[in-house]
């Protein structure tokens, strides 16, 4: 199978040949978010430097360059998700704000006392926290689908929970802190059949997998470009048109009108319905150079390099006395967490900083998962397709000193 040549992909990351406290940058931080290519810096350079106007409304060449560079980037997310049209993709400033929209426009609209909204205890604060919210505003329950030891979702658990009264599952496709990967297909199919709407989150499985909406048959589907090699502030929010049509706006302002008046406002078409006040224009266009980007690369060797990261780091972490991996679900992502006997995953973190080795520390916005566990946190390492295996021998030297220098 085709190779990735990493020598030439880390050129196109300036961002990783540097030195941190005096040793190479390992960057292994990836599932909170990853680093841009050379293509996105250089659009969003070109944008400000030649195209910067605002969208939608000007006549002039800037704003018409502008407005087609931004709707550009909606199309090539179409096509990416294989979605069935561009009025279903939303731009949104992230996952976060993609499930808040949902939350309060399809949830405010459908939910009511007594309804069950279902999330798994896999999920990130931002699939849960605005569930309670909408939750508590409507009289409907969070239920909770169990994780078993190695951090895989009980199916049967799942099943049982399923009764006519839920109205919407909300769960992760992949676990942002133990990289466990879900059968999002087979808990859509079982969802539908009770008549449940399902909303995907996708923000740990976009960059590790081909999406294609209509096959999964979803409902509402969220990301966020930064984890997606693009930048920060944009989000991507899918759903079916029958959904997103019945659906209110969910912020009022300029482009998502028709007609303002004292009288009465009309609303915008899909998605501008969703799009108030002038968008994060320049992001949204740079984030179509990282979509061409990935699209340029052999997708299997992508995901052949990661796994070949993923399984390394877990064979090299297995021989770490008292280090024991958090999360060993068979379908997993490359993201390892590990605990430490008598450590405390923090005072890890910031010594393999020294060491400049960036891992993540703590309880991963996961803090119900943390507490099913019994943990206060785990170390994170996560990563991508531009890491490698010696990086991931620069990880295990270093945290072999750290234990060191903690014992
Ligand atoms: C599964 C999942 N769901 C939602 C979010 C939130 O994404 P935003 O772009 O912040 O809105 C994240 C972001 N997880 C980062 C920051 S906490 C991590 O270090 O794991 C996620 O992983």
């Amino acid at each position: 199978a085709e190779k990735l040549d990493l020598n030439l992909i880390r050129k196109d990351f300036p961002i990783l040949d540097q030195q941190v406290n005096g040793s190479p940058l390992v960057y292994f931080d990836n599932a909170a978010t990853t680093q841009k290519p050379q293509v996105v810096i250089d659009a969003l350079n070109r944008y400000y430097t030649q195209d910067n106007a605002n969208i939608h409304r000007g006549l002039h060449t800037l704003a018409e360059r502008a407005t087609t560079g931004y709707e550009l980037t909606r199309t090539k997310l179409k096509d990416f998700l294989h979605a069935p049209s561009t009025d279903q993709i939303i731009f949104t400033s992230g996952t976060t704000a993609g499930i808040n929209l949902v939350a309060q426009t399809y949830g405010r609209a459908n939910f009511t006392a007594g309804d069950v909204i279902l999330v798994s205890n896999l999920e990130h604060h931002s699939n849960i926290v605005p569930w309670q919210m909408i939750a508590q505003e409507t009289g409907a329950e969070v239920q909770v689908i169990p994780v078993d030891e190695l951090g895989v979702l009980d199916m049967v658990a799942y099943q049982s929970l399923l009764t006519d009264r839920v109205k919407l599952v909300a769960v992760n496709h992949v676990s942002n802190a133990i990289g466990t990967i879900n059968p999002i297909k087979q808990m859509i199919d079982w969802a539908h059949r009770v008549g449940a709407k399902v909303l995907i989150d996708g923000a740990q499985s976009v960059a590790h997998f081909d999406i294609d909406v209509q096959a999964l048959d979803l409902d509402f589907f969220v990301f966020s470009a930064h984890k997606l090699f693009g930048p920060t502030g944009v989000g991507v929010l899918y759903g079916k048109r029958e959904l997103l049509e019945t659906m209110p706006p969910y912020q009022g302002g300029g482009e998502m009108i028709k007609e303002v008046s004292f009288s009465g406002t009309t609303y915008n078409e899909l998605p501008y319905k969703f799009e108030a006040g002038t968008p994060n224009i320049a992001d949204v266009y740079a984030f179509g150079f990282a979509l061409d980007y990935l699209a340029s690369l052999p997708q299997n060797a992508v995901w052949e390099q990661e796994k070949a990261l993923l399984d390394y780091a877990t064979e090299q972490l297995s021989q770490i006395d008292g280090l024991r991996i958090v999360g060993q679900a068979h379908e997993k992502i490359a993201v390892v967490s590990f605990v430490i006997d008598g450590v405390h995953p923090q005072d890890i973190g910031v010594l393999l900083d020294k060491f400049g080795v960036a891992i993540r520390t703590g309880h991963h916005c996961a803090q119900p998962l943390m507490a099913r566990y019994d943990l206060v946190g785990t170390c994170r390492a996560s990563f991508a397709f531009y890491n490698t295996k010696e990086e991931i021998d620069l990880f295990v030297k270093a945290l072999k000193r750290c234990l060191m220098m903690l014992s």
